[in-house]
């Protein structure tokens, strides 16, 4: 047999096992195929998905052809498809795993469980059978017939009574069982019909319709009314596709399919973008610019106070990319809590943004991703996901707000996109603008290092001042005999915001809450004698618990550093916060904003919407309320528990609480009118609360930095979670100290140390125990090597993690 044109691919299953590509042979019709497109091939007794990752000329002995090509373009281009390949390597995963996330909706393709009458149906036979049964049962059999394969979903339609019909069917082998494959995210189109024939021809013809041919004469009256009819006015005209179709099949009229492209955040409102820059945003332009030009790998860290206005760079720098003819992929924490900024963009871009959020249909996030693979869209905006848009131009990535830990993705492939989005630029040769207010520590490091530049931007617009910050002790509180969770200081500020028609933010530090034991009296938190690390409750049982050496504790009923027997702490819920508030200004408008109230889609763009317009004096909430809104008439912002997060068993715990802090600070005194905080805390003397009140990110910094190098934590090491699971606890206990042991003796490399294995600080979920492995490398490349050929990334009960953010 001669050499032939062979086509090497991924196939799109997302197991860990196959990872490497299958041959296929590309037959004389898909000649067109290269590089980079997404093809149908059968793979055993299946047809799947495949991306093609590679061409050869080779003896095509006892291959099979690929079957059909699912686009007629490449869908990678060569830096999506090296960023896969990167991904895979660094994060251990398999390339299927990792090119699937470019893919709307993980796969091309879909298949669907469907029937069709078979070849051989004996008609005489089935009538018979039919003859004792209701009439629909023949109708259903017939559209079958004509329209097999089609799905249950579509007979459904039908009928009422679908499904014993349909069991009645496939009893008497009137049907057949069969899967039909679905191109998903095909974007959505119209049919338009249009006269194919002259107007008099069309008149003429119409006259000699015999009379009783009523379907036909409306449709080719309406056609001689109007240029083109779409299906919309089809059915309202009642002209069922047959008449249509026999009218093309005369020649008489033409039948288009014209795609629509979906766009579900079209209604947003618009804010006007044409600012005078400020002194800092120009000087920090005067860097990117010139870089963003050069059109080489470059990164940026743009260090920005809160409310120095850090959005008005990032659409000056992506107006420069779009100058250039380039695309700009701009990645946000979390697409809900962040119209604020999508306006802003929107106001500036128009039509040449698209928006990409989880709501959206695979369908929708097709056509979003086809507009900037056709470059009929320049700039994509979304949650980490939007990394993975096919722009084929790509000059600039922007990741706002880039210490945020939902960046990395919990579930696998665990990636981080700060990590990610810096690879694609490297391929791309793009340029990197990372931006926070309170960036993480990692990332400062590597600026400090030069592997960032770093651009600050110490004022806020207007020099308006940063909001003064009062710290309230609340062991003291309590020794005033105020038991309230809403101290004096606090109750203060916000009756004098209130007088004077402002609003307030009072934000809810939930992190951490019911995991430690605390003493409101002295601040006291209870510890493992052998770790000096918090004891962590455990609900169910009512037990304290290390989670490095396992050590069992009861809860005590007083505390053992004063006596008191206020002890028994485990924090506050929004709605007890928002009673007290309710008993303390009654007339006050309060709107929550919590996982209760935001279920709903846009449900947090509604609540800060109305917010933002005065509907509501003051706003509280967990977390999501100190992130990154801009009102300009909210000058007060209280934090009820300042200092919960600190207790967790995390080395980033300070990292957390510190950001949070200073996140939440910066909401106050954004407009004309200065800002007041006030911080409860049982902590103030710690580090990450003094340098949160005086907004001093490197005091915080150069403390938090010391104590990492100390403790060997990133950014001096790597970080390698490895999961072992179970519905056994036994089990995993053992597995667990096996593959320990395994690594001990196999990982001998330098500057390597394993921890554990220790239980997960949610030791069970879903009736499945979890314990964890830690290792901390110098050496991350060489670890992951050795991992990888260890083949612990295929066992089913091990989960890998690299660079966790989430290491409890
Ligand atoms: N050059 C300017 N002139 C006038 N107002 C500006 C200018 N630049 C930004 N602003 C306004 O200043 C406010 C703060 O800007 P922005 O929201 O971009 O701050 P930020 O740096 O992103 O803050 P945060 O980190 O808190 O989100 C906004 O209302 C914005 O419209
Ligand atoms: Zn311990
Ligand atoms: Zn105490």
């Amino acid at each position: 047999m001669p050499d032939n044109a062979t086509a090497q691919v991924i196939i799109n299953i997302p197991t860990r096992k196959i990872d490497k590509p299958f041959s296929y042979v590309i037959p004389a019709h898909l000649s067109a195929i290269t590089i980079g497109w997404r093809v149908l091939v059968p793979f055993g007794n299946r047809r799947v998905e495949g991306f093609v990752v590679g061409l050869e000329i080779e003896s095509t002995q006892g291959l099979k052809p690929i079957l059909e090509a699912l686009d007629n373009y490449p869908w990678f281009d060569n830096n999506m498809l090296a960023t896969a390949k990167w991904l895979s390597e660094y994060y251990l995963c398999s390339l299927a795993e990792a090119m699937r996330l470019f893919i709307p909706g993980q796969s091309g393709i879909k298949i669907q469980k469907s029937y069709q009458t078979p070849a051989e149906l004996d008609w005489e036979h089935a009538a018979i059978l039919l003859s004792k049964k209701p009439a629909e049962y023949r109708t259903i059999l017939t559209y079958i017939y004509e329209h097999g394969p089609v799905t249950l979903n579509n007979l459904t339609k039908l009928s009422s009574q679908i499904n014993p019909i349909i069991k009645f069917f496939l009893q008497h082998k009137l049907i057949i069982t069969a899967n039909s494959i679905n191109k998903r995210g095909q974007a959505a189109s119209l049919t338009v019909i249009n006269l194919a024939v002259s107007r008099e021809v069309a008149a003429d013809t119409e006259k000699a319709l015999p009379k009783n041919n009523t379907a036909q004469r409306r449709l080719l009256q309406a056609l001689l009314h109007t240029q083109e009819l779409t299906t919309v006015e089809l059915r309202r005209l009642a002209i069922a596709p047959n008449t249509v179709k026999k009218m093309a099949d005369q020649g008489l009229v033409t039948v288009r399919n014209v795609p629509v492209f979906r766009n579900s955040y079209a209604g947003l409102n618009r804010q006007a973008a044409n600012l005078s820059l400020t002194a800092e945003q120009l000087q920090v332009l005067q860097e990117l610019i010139p870089a963003i030009r050069n059109e080489r790998y470059s990164s940026f860290l743009l260090h920005g106070v809160t409310g120095s206005g850090k959005t008005q760079v990032y659409i000056q720098a992506v107006a420069e990319a779009r100058r250039l003819n380039k695309q700009a992929i701009v990645l946000v924490p979390e697409i809900a809590l962040t119209s604020q900024i999508i306006a802003r963009f929107q106001a500036a871009f128009d039509n040449d943004i698209v928006v990409i959020h989880s709501k959206l249909s695979v369908g929708e996030r097709y056509d979003a991703w086809r507009r900037l693979q056709t470059g009929q869209a320049g700039i994509v905006i979304g949650a980490r996901s939007a990394l993975f848009a096919p722009v084929n131009q790509l000059g600039l990535i922007i990741i706002d707000e880039e210490h945020e830990f939902t960046y990395k993705q919990e579930e696998a492939p665990r990636y981080h996109a700060r990590e990610v989005a810096l690879a694609r630029a490297k391929f791309a040769a793009a340029t990197v603008i990372l931006g926070s207010a309170t960036p993480s520590i990692e990332t400062y490091f590597q600026a400090l290092q030069g592997r960032h530049k770093l651009l600050s931007m110490k004022k806020r617009v207007d020099d308006a001042p940063m909001p003064s910050v009062t710290v309230v002790d609340m062991r003291q509180e309590l020794a005033q005999g105020r038991r309230s969770v809403i101290s004096l200081p606090l109750q203060d500020m916000l009756t004098e915001t209130l007088a004077k028609k402002e609003q307030a933010i009072i934000l809810l530090n939930r992190r951490g809450y019911s995991t430690f034991v605390l003493c409101r009296e002295c601040g006291h938190v209870l510890t493992c004698r052998h770790c000096d690390i918090s004891l962590v409750y455990h609900a169910p049982s009512k037990i304290l618990r290390c989670h490095y050496c396992q050590e069992k504790q009861a809860v005590p009923d007083v505390c053992p550093e004063c006596g008191s027997r206020y002890i028994k702490y485990f924090g506050t819920g929004t709605q007890k916060v928002e009673e007290a508030l309710k008993g303390l200004f009654p007339l006050a408008k309060i709107i929550r904003m919590d996982q209760d109230t935001t279920s709903r889609k846009m449900a947090h763009a509604k609540i800060l919407s109305a917010f933002a317009a005065g509907s509501y004096d003051i706003l509280l909430g967990t977390q999501m309320v100190a992130k990154g809104h801009d009102i300009s008439n909210v000058t007060a912002v209280g934090i009820i528990s300042a200092d919960t997060a600190l207790n967790l068993p995390d080395f980033r715990a300070a990292e957390k609480t510190f950001a949070l802090l200073t996140q939440a600070a910066g909401r106050a005194g954004r407009g004309s009118k200065t800002g007041r905080v006030v911080m409860q805390t049982y902590n103030p003397e710690h580090y990450a609360i003094i340098a949160g009140a005086e907004h001093n990110y490197s005091k915080f910094y150069q403390n938090e930095i010391g104590f990492r190098q100390q403790l060997c934590y990133p950014p001096y090491t790597s970080l390698i979670k490895i999961t072992v699971q179970s519905d056994n606890e036994l089990t995993v206990h053992r597995q667990a100290s096996q593959l320990a042991a395994e690594l001990t003796q196999k990982l001998s490399i330098a500057d390597t140390a394993i921890i554990g294995p220790f239980p997960a600080s949610v030791n069970k979920i879903k009736d499945i125990f979890r314990v964890n492995i830690l290792i901390k490398t110098q050496n991350l490349a060489a670890i992951t090597k050795e991992i990888y050929s260890m083949n612990i990334v295929s066992r089913n009960n091990v989960i890998v993690d690299i660079d966790p953010v989430n290491v409890l």
